[in-house]
Formats: C-alpha cells, sequence, structure tokens
C-alpha cells in the first residue's frame, strides 16, 4: 500500500520553544487516522505539514511520495483536502455554498473572476448532494448553522477528489444531535472504498467515526502512541498522554473516555 504522508524526525522548532520533537509518522492510503492529543501537543502543527502548509525546521516531510521542499506546491495542493476552523475563517460570509464548494478547485476562497468548466460545477453540486447540502447550495455561507457550515467545510474539502484528507477538529462546538449526523456521514466516508487516506484531529474520543483504523497520540510534541487504534488508542496510552488516569471503554465501534 503506497504511504501519502511520511514524516522522518520531524522538528518544529518557534521562538525557541520545540513544537514537534523528532516526529516520524507514516500514513498509508488505506488508512483513517484520528490524532489525539492535549491542548498545545502539536496536533495542528503537524496537520498544517501534512497539509504542505508549512515546513520542519529539520527532518523530512514526503507528501504524496513527494518532499515538502523540492516540489511545486500549487501541483501539491488540489491533492489535499484540507478543513479547518482557520481556513473556514478565510471563507467570505457572502459567498453561495456552491462557489465555496466550487473555488476548491482553484485552490482560493472568494469567488473573483474565474471561469469554471461546466464539469467542476456538476462536481460541486454532486459534492453538495453527497454531503446532504444540494438544498442549501445558493445560500450565503454565512447564513448558516455551524453545523451546515462544517459540511460545506468538508464538502470543499474533497471537491478536488483528494488523495490526502485533513480534517482539524471537523466536529468541535457541534450540539450532540448535529456531531452525531456528521459523524454518521464522515463514518459512511471513512468506510467508503473510495475515500482517500484520512487524517482527523479531535479532542474527543466521542467523535471518533466509525471506520477510523489508526490512532497517533502526541503530547508535548511528540509521538506517545501511534498504529492501529487497538494497540494506540488505549487507556494507558491516554493515561500517558494526558497526566490523569483515564479510562477508555468502546462499544460497537465507538469510544468514550473519561477520568477515573
Ligand atoms: N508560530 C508560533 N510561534 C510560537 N509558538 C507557536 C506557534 N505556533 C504554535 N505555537 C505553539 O506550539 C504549541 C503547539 O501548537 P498546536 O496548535 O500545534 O497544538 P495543538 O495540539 O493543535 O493544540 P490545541 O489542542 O490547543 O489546538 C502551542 O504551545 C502553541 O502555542
Amino acid at each position: 500500500m503506497a504511504s501519502v504522508l511520511q514524516l522522518t524526525d520531524v522538528t518544529v522548532v518557534r521562538d525557541g520553544n520545540t513544537i514537534l520533537d523528532s516526529v516520524n509518522w507514516t500514513v498509508n492510503s488505506d488508512e483513517r487516522w484520528v490524532v489525539l492529543g492535549p491542548n498545545g501537543a502539536g496536533k495542528t502543527t503537524m496537520l498544517r505539514i501534512a497539509a504542505a502548509m508549512m515546513h520542519p525546521t529539520s527532518g523530512t516531510a514526503l507528501i504524496l511520495e513527494e518532499q515538502l521542499g523540492k516540489v511545486d506546491l500549487a501541483e501539491l495542493r488540489p491533492m489535499i483536502g484540507f478543513a479547518s476552523t482557520a481556513m473556514a475563517r478565510t471563507i467570505p460570509k457572502n459567498e453561495k455554498v456552491l462557489d465555496v464548494v466550487l473555488t476548491a478547485a482553484y485552490s482560493v476562497s472568494g469567488r473573483w473572476n474565474e471561469e469554471y468548466d461546466e464539469l467542476d460545477v456538476r462536481r460541486a453540486q454532486r459534492v453538495l448532494a453527497e454531503w446532504q447540502l444540494d438544498h442549501l447550495s445558493d445560500r450565503l455561507f454565512g447564513t448558516l448553522s455551524d453545523g451546515e457550515q462544517k459540511r460545506v467545510q468538508i464538502a470543499r474539502s474533497v471537491m478536488t477528489d483528494p488523495e490526502l484528507l485533513l480534517l482539524d477538529e471537523p466536529a468541535a462546538s457541534l450540539d450532540l444531535g448535529t456531531r452525531e449526523e456528521l459523524l454518521q456521514m464522515l463514518g459512511g466516508f471513512a468506510q467508503s472504498p473510495l475515500a482517500p487516506a484520512i487524517v482527523m484531529v479531535t479532542h474527543h474520543a466521542e467523535e471518533i467515526p466509525l471506520g477510523f483504523t489508526h490512532a497517533l497520540v502526541l503530547a508535548a510534541g511528540q509521538v506517545v502512541a501511534a498504529g492501529p487504534l487497538a494497540e494506540a488508542f488505549t487507556s494507558e496510552v491516554l493515561t500517558k498522554a494526558f497526566g490523569l488516569e483515564i479510562e477508555l471503554s468502546e462499544q460497537n465501534g465507538r469510544y468514550s473516555a473519561r477520568a477515573v
């Protein structure tokens, strides 16, 4: 199975602080990873490297078999889907939902004077339908609920049919019902044989959708555990990462965690 992401001894230092410390991690194309760890562990920083949005201070990052620093980012970026709250803030509130998704094909946010291909329009409509957003395609992004906005961000991130999909806390701030609805859709997507490799950062065990296969647990910039969920996502690993005795339980493929 081809690796879509390979970090070797990746270290990031900012203002004298080591944010990532010799991280080694490989993601293969048939894997769906969840990344967890305490606040400040370096999860978003790692995701930004995987998204080719920043370079490590040292070490190498291979993304889709291309080495970061030696590859044309304009060619690489459409092959990587990325959705995060920070990215969502760059979406103009008065942009039509269809355009929010469509502009991903051109790696821009905010529609100006691009000429869109009819094929791209049809693909955007299909992606909106897949994420149950077709009835909102003419609405302005800023008028949508939080849950709808999160789904639009994901639809936008899969518009280019990426080989690597990166999601930074897609279920954050959603109410229980909206979260479960989103997790069902993400779970369905993750279990599809056509889905790309997925890496999802989350703070909560409850937010891991069905179909996710692997976990990377970070603490203070270091890897505490990485591997199949059964090995890397355990009470012992979480206890070590959070410095607090945590009990993890699993029922029918869904997890919950609490301090003992
Ligand atoms: N440009 C920067 N300059 C200095 N410090 C930074 C910079 N970017 C991030 N950091 C610090 O690096 C650490 C890791 O940040 P990061 O956002 O990657 O963590 P995280 O695990 O995603 O955190 P959270 O769970 O709170 O979102 C934090 O302590 C943060 O303050």
